[in-house]
């Protein structure tokens, strides 16, 4: 099945082309709605369900999960607050049986919200939003048809309330909500329910696990990537990304660095030549520039020599807020991955002169503006680059500590120094993250994160 993450106007046109190749939207519907009524008799077990039914057709959705679950000897209460508006959900509509109601209160234990998905496009007022304020409050476990209901699920941000669901079924493909904060922490376990569409041509992708290997037989430390993390003039936060570079894979991580750095850990070698002299070392393969680099004359020197000497960079903090035309002039932004979080992605969009709204479009016009690969990170991460956007699952939110962002850098410039693009490197670095971040468990440090790294790796070998 394809894992391809979709905007609503790809969805209408992923349906239509269906429908042009002869399956009626009827016959999607009922392929959607038995979908999800499968899942949804898993959960119930036999207790009795309630479905909430809009007046589109994810309303006409709700009928269908109503009449299968009805056909299974479910006790079925369906309200819906009007007559279906649709020629399909009409069809839905007179296919089921049973009776309807037209408001609640509801009382059974399993509730399945069907008042709107995709075709959401105003404020939820009224009766709707009276429902999805009794569902909020209600203690029922709750199933989302396709996306919750207040959802705009091109962004992920919401149009009334918002309850937390136990399960939600996407139907036929992904949509952008079901990645975008707030709705995606919203949503409880995914399932995605195939149409067989055709999505071939999807530009958004749900990213998928990576497969990583050991070392060749034959390896030595330089073939494995020797990385150089370009110090500045804060200490602890470029000494976090070599610690977590040097358990993501790489033969070699070196400190370039002019200050003394008493914490570091024995294995790591420091150079502290003169910053052009070391950059000279054909070896290197991948330079990491920005974790407690400064903002200054000297830093923005530092930053300078990096872009230049030609190598593959990652750049972060510090490195994001002095980046602009001038420091990109005669640089290949192939080889170039930004790693900002919100606030370093706004400043660079101003730096950029790139006007957009929201951390998808501002990651996605960065991206085409610049050529440069932007994996904008936060409680929802997005990689663009070659014309391709890659969402991912959700991540722990003990993620949220000083120094995660060090440790993502450290694990993105290792993977770029291991013969990966920006795109695989930064696709590799999200998954360890999160997968470091699972093994720690609660209220780790930055440092105890980026030691859980190692172990990290092996889930993906
Ligand atoms: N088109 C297809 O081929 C298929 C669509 N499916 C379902 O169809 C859904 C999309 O259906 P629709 O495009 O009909 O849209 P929806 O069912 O999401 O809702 C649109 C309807 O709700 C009204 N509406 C929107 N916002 C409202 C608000 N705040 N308050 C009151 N009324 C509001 C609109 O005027 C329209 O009548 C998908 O999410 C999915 O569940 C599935 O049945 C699979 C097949
Ligand atoms: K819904």
């Amino acid at each position: 099945m394809s894992e391809a993450v979709l905007t609503v106007a790809q969805m209408v046109a992923a349906e239509k082309a269906a429908m042009a190749a002869g399956t009626s939207e009827w016959e999607l519907m009922l392929k959607a709605g038995q979908g999800a009524a499968q899942w949804v008799h898993r959960a119930a077990g036999g207790r009795p369900v309630t479905v909430l039914c809009g007046p589109g057709n994810n309303g006409g959705d709700g009928y269908v999960i109503a009449e299968d679950l009805g056909s299974r000897g479910y006790d079925v209460d369906v309200i819906a607050p009007v007559e279906p508006s649709t020629d399909t959900a009409r069809t839905a509509r007179s296919q089921f049986g049973g009776d309807t109601r037209e408001q609640g209160p509801f009382e059974h234990a399993i509730v399945v919200d069907c008042l709107f998905g995709y075709g959401l496009s105003r404020q939820v007022e009224g009766v709707y939003r009276e429902l999805l304020e009794e569902l909020s409050a209600s203690d029922c476990f709750k199933i989302a048809i396709d996306v919750p209901s207040a959802v705009r699920s091109d962004c992920g941000s919401t149009l009334g309330p918002l309850p937390r669901y136990d399960l939600t079924l996407a139907l036929g493909a992904w949509k952008q909500a079901h990645f975008l904060m707030p709705s995606m922490a919203m949503m409880g376990a995914k399932e995605l329910i195939d149409l067989g569409l055709p999505l071939d041509d999807a530009h958004g992708v749900l990213s998928s696990r990576p497969a990583l290997s050991a070392p060749a037989a034959d390896a030595h430390k330089y073939t494995r990537g020797l990385v150089a993390v370009v110090a500045g003039e804060m200490p602890g936060a470029p000494l976090l990304s070599c610690e977590a570079g040097m358990r993501a894979g790489a033969g070699y991580v070196k400190l370039f660095s002019d200050r003394s750095h008493p914490d570091a850990p024995a294995d790591l070698v420091i150079v502290e030549d003169d910053l052009d002299e070391a950059l000279e070392d054909d070896r290197i393969d991948a330079l990491l520039v920005g974790p407690g680099l400064g903002r200054g004359e000297t830093s923005r020197e530092r930053l300078a020599a990096a872009l230049t000497s030609g190598r593959q960079c990652v750049l972060d903090a510090d490195a994001l807020h002095l980046l602009d035309d001038d420091l990109l002039e005669g640089v290949d932004p192939s080889r170039i991955l930004l790693t900002p979080h919100e606030g370093e992605l706004a400043a660079l969009c101003e730096s950029f002169g790139v006007e957009a709204d929201g951390k998808l479009d501002r990651a996605r016009s960065l991206s085409a503006a610049t050529g440069l690969t932007v994996l904008a990170k936060g409680p929802d991460t997005i990689l663009v680059g070659e014309g391709t956007t890659l969402f991912f699952p959700q991540g722990s939110s003990w993620l949220s500590v000083a120094g995660s962002g060090d440790v993502l850098a450290g694990i993105c410039a290792t993977r770029l120094a291991g013969s990966r693009s920006p795109m695989e490197a930064a696709q590799d670095a999200v998954w360890l993250h999160h997968e470091a971040a699972r093994l720690a468990g609660p209220a780790f440090t930055a440092l105890q994160l980026a030691h859980c790294v190692k172990p990290a790796m092996a889930s993906f070998l």
